[in-house]
């Protein structure tokens, strides 16, 4: 028998043994669930049983108190150690499955004998809980597969530096508990395993890539130290499943201290979220909060303002490249989206401590309680170095105390015994009750009349307590209309002309947004993120200066990871102080470069790199496919036919995700339209939350971080991508497939194309 036929002999029974502990363990911890859900609910059913309810004497009500909440810790102890076992024995049936996917040999160098590491998703102690079975591949010593080769190793323990040598690295394919793939490596993670992983058809959901976390993706995963990560990687390098391998890190490596509640993962849009939400639970993780920044600025900002998304920004900067008429909005994106005009709201903010702030009239049934000036008066009559939002908090105290007053005044007017014959009988017998209780002697009318003023003024208090009497939206507006700013950008008056219409019809731009609530938070003062630790923003390049200096200033204690690709930067005009770019001037930051590329094969990204600015830098995954096709037609009609005939080879070839991307949503739905009646498509817009396998037609923006097994560019003339500015849309398009890219042209093709060495590509005429 050969050594290889006796190992894997060998490495099956192993496995065999281990999932018969598996077996054990799962039977034990099954009948541990069964009695405690029994006991749950008996306890549940029986709550008040054991609890003597008597409120008869003050203390008595205390002791009842506190024997309800005893019984509750103790159901709610009970589910919480129920909800675990559950998830023990989720974890569990996983590595039944598949209990591990590494090995390592190991000999630490003080000692004799070599530890066999066996790695997977989880880690399991044999029965007598002494010894590990598997390994969590987030242990420190798992580190070792991920890094090292054979040979002298070393790994990191919260201990110290361990030295030793490696003496075998093995890699496991392992399905329904049988091995189907075993090699010896003598690098870090050997090709095989990868090629398998690449070359499989996209699904519709992210995979996780544990089994072959590369190790310059392992350095991201495993960081501790840094308080802001900056991974600057190209197109399919792995940035996004890094991410998401990171994440489980945290929540492994800190679990006393970390739940998922505490880590934030900004995405770049709902279709993204739901394409990724599968890879923390498939780790045995629960999903952590997952939010658009869209999202997260309607939260802050409320329902008032409607506001532009930024896809919809985009599709008017195509129309308007197109169009080259409205240079000042344009002018106007490229300012807000800077420093500069974070100094220049500051400045704004210095001179409304002297003057201008603009404050809201009180009012009650028609009548003017407390005027706006009255309350600008009290402002300015505060210490102009307690900050604004201080002294907001000041004015809401003061206000609240002048309405209490003006309520006991309000009390005795006519409406309000009115009012008060509108009452339930309920309020009547509470308030009769209640003026027994009083010490001084109260007749009943005027507790009811009492009831009736406490409910009239109680939206308005609320109302005080939430600031709401500063008129943020007008004091905002000031800025474009009343005041004179010491330096002003080119073409100020224009946008300054824009930006107060679109503040008068309660719009905000997407360049606005940001702006807008930063000034709100600096005059109310900001809900800061404190309970988040750990903030993941994926597609980083798309945040301008502005939108990622407002984020740090929210999140002052949270660690941050930024993902992004510059050439993917889309919204063009932010690219400037990019916090992506070195230069860009954050404090101190750690920065991690991914070069190669995992997602597409080795002949699409030999074709894509010669347009991606910097792209000599990107290095293809030795995997092959066939070269990128370029079809020129010789007018617009012929586009729909070629269509049909490409995606027709695409589904013979067994590609089961094909995505049409355009340019903007209007062309997408021109080709839907287009193919309508004789392909059956699929639309994706900025609702679409989820997508599934077959033909999809999307815009370029809603297809960021996906990946697809074919792409066809339905229109890639240079007449369409024609500009510069073109250059990252269509780069990014193009990094969107895997396995095959078509790219249809009439007449020229664009710019880019034309970039390319002529044999990195196949043409049709
Ligand atoms: N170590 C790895 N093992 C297996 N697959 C990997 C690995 N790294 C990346 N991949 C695969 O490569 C593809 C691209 O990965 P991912 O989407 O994370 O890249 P990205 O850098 O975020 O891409 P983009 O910026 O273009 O959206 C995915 O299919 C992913 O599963």
């Amino acid at each position: 028998m050969s050594s290889e036929v006796k190992n894997r002999i060998e490495e099956q029974q192993r496995v065999d043994a281990v999932i018969d502990e598996i077996n054990i363990k799962e039977e034990k911890l099954s009948s541990q669930i069964a009695g405690l859900k029994e006991n749950v609910v008996e306890l549940r059913k029986n709550f008040w049983d054991d609890i003597t309810v008597n409120i008869e004497e003050s203390d008595d009500i205390i002791e009842t108190q506190e024997s309800i909440k005893q019984q509750a810790a103790l159901l709610s102890e009970k589910e919480r150690y129920h909800g675990k076992i559950g998830q023990e024995l989720k974890t569990l049936n996983k590595l039944k499955s598949s209990p591990y996917f590494g090995r390592i040999d190991f000999i630490e160098d003080s000692e004799l004998e070599k530890d066999e590491i066996y790695i997977g998703i989880a880690s399991l102690m044999d029965k007598n809980e002494e010894d590990f079975l598997i390994y969590d591949w987030r242990a420190p010593i798992s580190s070792l597969y991920y890094d090292s080769s054979l040979g002298k190793a070393q790994y990191q323990t919260i201990n110290g530096q361990i030295e030793g040598e490696i003496a075998l690295k093995r890699q496991f394919i392992i399905r329904q508990g049988q091995i189907k793939g075993m090699f010896d490596t003598g690098v870090t993670i050997g090709d095989h395993l990868l090629q398998q992983a690449l070359g499989n058809n996209a699904s519709t959901t992210m995979k996780n890539i544990v089994a072959t976390i590369q190790k310059e993706q392992n350095k991201i995963i495993r960081n501790e130290k840094s308080s802001l990560l900056i991974v600057q990687g190209v197109a399919g390098s792995g940035k996004t499943s890094a991410a998401l391998q990171r994440i489980a890190y945290l929540l492994y490596r800190y679990r006393e201290e970390l739940n998922a509640e505490n880590v934030v993962l900004l995405s770049p849009n709902p279709l993204f979220s739901s394409y990724i939400a599968n890879v923390l639970p498939e780790l045995g993780e629960s999903n952590v909060t997952q939010t658009t920044f869209l999202d997260f600025l309607k939260e802050r900002i409320g329902k008032k303002f409607t506001i532009e998304s930024p896809f919809e920004q985009m599709e008017y900067v195509l129309a308007e490249m197109k169009d080259n008429q409205d240079v000042a909005r344009m002018k106007g994106m490229d300012y807000k989206s800077s420093l500069d005009f974070k100094q220049m709201i500051d400045q704004f903010i210095s001179y409304l401590n002297e003057e201008a702030i603009q404050f809201r009239n009180i009012t009650f049934r028609g009548d003017m309680l407390i005027s706006k000036e009255q309350i600008s008066d009290y402002f300015y009559s505060l210490d102009k170095e307690i900050s604004i939002s201080n002294k907001m908090e000041l004015v809401s105290k003061w206000l609240l105390q002048e309405l209490r007053q003006i309520q006991r005044l309000e009390k005795d007017k006519d409406w309000v015994l009115e009012e008060a014959g509108l009452l339930d009988k309920e309020d009547y017998v509470n308030a009769y009750y209640e003026s027994e209780e009083q010490e001084d002697i109260i007749d009943e009318e005027e507790l009811l009349r009492r009831e009736v003023v406490k409910r009239a003024f109680s939206a308005m208090r609320k109302r005080l307590k939430r600031l709401d009497f500063v008129h943020i939206s007008s004091t905002y507006k000031k800025l474009f209309t009343e005041w004179n700013p010491s330096v002003v950008p080119e073409g100020w008056q224009e946008i300054c002309k824009q930006t107060a219409a679109d503040l008068s019809r309660l719009y905000l731009t997407w360049e606005d947004a940001t702006p807008y609530l930063y000034f709100k938070e600096k005059l109310l003062g900001n809900v800061r993120g404190r309970s988040v630790r750990q903030l993941i923003i994926d597609e980083a390049q798309d945040y301008s200066a502005f939108q990622f200096a407002y984020i740090r200033e929210i999140f002052p204690y949270t660690k941050m990871t930024l993902l992004g690709d510059i050439n993917q930067a889309i919204y063009s005009h932010i690219s400037k102080e990019n916090p992506l770019v070195p230069e860009a001037g954050i404090g101190k930051v750690e920065r991690i470069m991914l070069t190669k590329s995992y997602r597409s094969t080795r002949q699409i990204v030999e074709f894509t790199k010669f347009f991606a600015p910097g792209g000599t830098l990107i290095e293809p995954f030795n995997r092959d496919g066939d070269k990128p096709l370029i079809i020129k037609l010789s007018k617009q009609e012929d586009i729909k036919e070629r269509l049909i005939t490409n995606i027709q080879e695409f589904k013979d070839k067994g590609y089961e995700t094909i995505a049409l991307i355009c340019k903007t949503l209007k062309e997408s739905e021109e080709i839907a339209q287009l193919l309508h009646g004789r392909v059956s498509i699929k639309q994706i817009t900025e609702e679409t939350y989820a997508f599934e396998k077959g033909i999809l037609v999307l815009p370029v923006y809603l297809a960021k971080g996906i990946e697809f097994d074919a792409v066809i560019i339905p229109d890639a003339s240079d007449e369409h991508f024609g500009q510069e500015s073109d250059r990252t849309i269509f780069y990014t398009a193009c990094t969107r497939a895997m396995h095959e890219l078509t790219i249809l042209s009439v007449k020229e093709p664009c710019r880019f194309i034309k970039e390319v060495q002529t044999d990195k590509y196949e043409v049709v005429e």
